[in-house]
């Protein structure tokens, strides 16, 4: 047993020995005392008490107490009447009343006072009769005698700064305290919690025993080290549980810090990067692309027409002819084309790029194969909102340009691009009118035990490709980002991307969301 104590006593921590040896002191201190005393923060004191506590050494004791306070309103009445007192005066000296009068000459607006004449029948105090207010024989008894709610607020008005306790109310007090309660705004109850201590047997026992209280060294001066004096002090040891602040460090959003790791994985693999506008012309948006201008995707439901400016100028006629050709008839391509009247209007309309794939005709139109090129651009689509939906979105353009390139080279581009990024993928045919061979790559989604789309690729069609001059075989890819970064940071709805949710981001961890578990 004494054994047991002498390891007790070792093994308290400095404020648990410095709490003791004040309740020894005084046992009858206060939690914000021992602080004081001690010069500790309260938060240790109760800390240091919680642990005392659980190794029954001390006991720790809590007290709540309620007071009352009148508020602001509550403090207003007591000085020139409850509204029912103001409408009682007025009464007695005029008999009855329409509440409109009443309202006049009591100076209560008009919506209260019908609360408060409500409130007059209910006690039985007035009747209403034909649309005039009269006071009962029991109301005119409250002539000359107050009522419960009065008499509080009086009592309260006289401790008019201080909070009242609860525990000074005798049971009449209370049970008007209760009724003025339930109006509301008058009074305010607050609550508060008080600690007291306890010395336990145990603790006792410590204290007959004696307890040393030698200061920790948390900081060194420079003056212990030229002394030596370091060689003698007594340190704290390091407490990995602490308590300690959280720390939010600025980090990038989620969804530009996957677009940065796209960025980088091109950049990697040798692409240069291009941009466009996200207004960009029908021209390099569809008809560029082979796109027939009666395609479905054209239809303003799908894609956003923009009025101002409402057109866009259109390259050199050259090209303009050239695509104009190819859409009619097939041009030099081979094809039968689209076997329609081309019109150039149409290529003129100013939209909100639907896909970022104009970027690549207008850079196999400037620049010459070999080359690889990527791009990364927000598009515009006018879907309905849903958890997987979104009317702007990003997406990652490329197309690689030379002599041998191969829809196996596809593949294997796209194939690596998703598992540097830690996705594996699948493929699927599609269809697209400016890619053949066309594919969608799929990615699976362990938890919700199916494949999602990611993107759509394929090998430009030489209908695509003859008006710009290119004469090699492009491969051509446009991938959905916000799909992805739903899947990389575990998010069940594409909209929360979009959303300042503080506390989401805040909780993503500032690597790249690769889960370190
Ligand atoms: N533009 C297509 C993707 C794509 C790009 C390039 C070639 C083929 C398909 C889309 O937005 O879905």
């Amino acid at each position: 047993m004494c054994e047991d104590i002498t390891k007790i006593i070792d093994e308290l921590h400095i404020y648990e020995k410095k709490l003791l040896k004040s309740l020894k002191e005084n046992e009858n201190y206060t939690p914000e005392e021992i602080a004081k005393i001690n010069s500790m923060d309260i938060k240790s004191v109760m800390s240091a008490a919680g642990s005392l506590a659980s190794k029954d050494i001390i006991e720790v004791e809590k007290s709540v107490t309620e007071s009352i306070k009148l508020t602001n309103v509550g403090k207003k009445y007591a000085e020139i009447g409850l509204p029912e007192r103001r409408v009682l005066n007025v009464l007695i000296d005029e008999k009855e009343l329409s509440m409109k009068d009443l309202a006049k000459s009591t100076g209560i607006e008009n919506y209260e006072i019908k609360i408060v004449i409500g409130w007059l029948v209910r006690k039985k105090w007035a009747k209403i009769n034909k649309g005039t207010v009269k006071l009962t024989d029991f109301g005119t008894g409250f002539k000359d005698k107050k009522g419960n709610d009065e008499l509080l607020l009086e009592y309260l008005l006289e401790c008019i700064d201080s909070a009242v306790s609860i525990s000074d109310f005798d049971e009449d007090l209370l049970e008007g305290l209760k009724q003025l309660n339930d109006r509301k705004n008058l009074i305010e109850v607050e609550k508060q919690t008080e600690h007291s201590f306890k010395i336990l047997e145990k603790g006792l026992k410590i204290l007959t025993r004696g307890i040393i209280i030698q200061e920790e060294a948390t900081q060194l001066t420079s003056e212990q080290i030229k002394t030596g004096e370091w060689k003698n002090l007594k340190y704290r040891p390091y407490d990995i549980n602490a308590e300690y602040p959280e720390v939010f460090p600025g980090k990038g959003h989620p969804l530009r810090r996957i677009i940065e790791e796209i960025r980088e994985i091109f950049l990697n693999l040798g692409f240069s990067e291009s941009n466009g506008c996200i207004l960009e012309s029908a021209f390099w948006n569809f008809d560029s692309l082979f796109q027939p201008q009666d395609h479905a995707a054209r239809e303003m439901q799908d894609t956003f027409y923009v009025k101002n400016p409402i057109s866009c100028n259109l390259p050199d006629d050259v090209l303009v002819d050239s695509v104009a050709k190819t859409h009619e008839t097939g041009g030099n391509t081979g094809s039968e084309g689209w076997n329609y009247n081309w019109d150039k209007e149409v290529a003129e309309q100013s939209v909100l790029r639907t896909h970022t794939t104009g970027i690549s005709t207008r850079f196999l139109e400037e620049n010459k194969p070999p080359l690889k090129m990527f791009s990364v651009g927000r598009v515009f689509r006018r879907e309905t909102i849903t958890y997987k939906h979104l009317p702007e979105f990003h997406q990652v353009e490329g197309i690689v340009a030379a002599d041998g390139i191969s829809y196996q080279n596809l593949l294997g581009t796209l194939k690596e691009f998703y598992k540097k990024l830690g996705f594996e993928v699948r493929f699927r045919p599609a269809y697209f009118p400016y890619t053949y061979l066309s594919t969608e790559c799929e990615v699976y989604l362990e938890e919700k035990e199916s494949w999602i789309e990611l993107g759509g690729s394929g090998m430009f069609r030489p209908e695509v490709l003859e008006p710009l001059g290119i004469d090699v075989p492009v491969l051509a890819f446009g991938l959905g980002i916000e799909r992805l970064a739903m899947i990389r940071y575990d998010i069940s709805d594409i909209r929360m991307l979009y959303k300042s949710d503080i506390k989401w981001l805040r909780e993503i961890p500032v690597d790249n969301g690769i889960k370190l578990d």
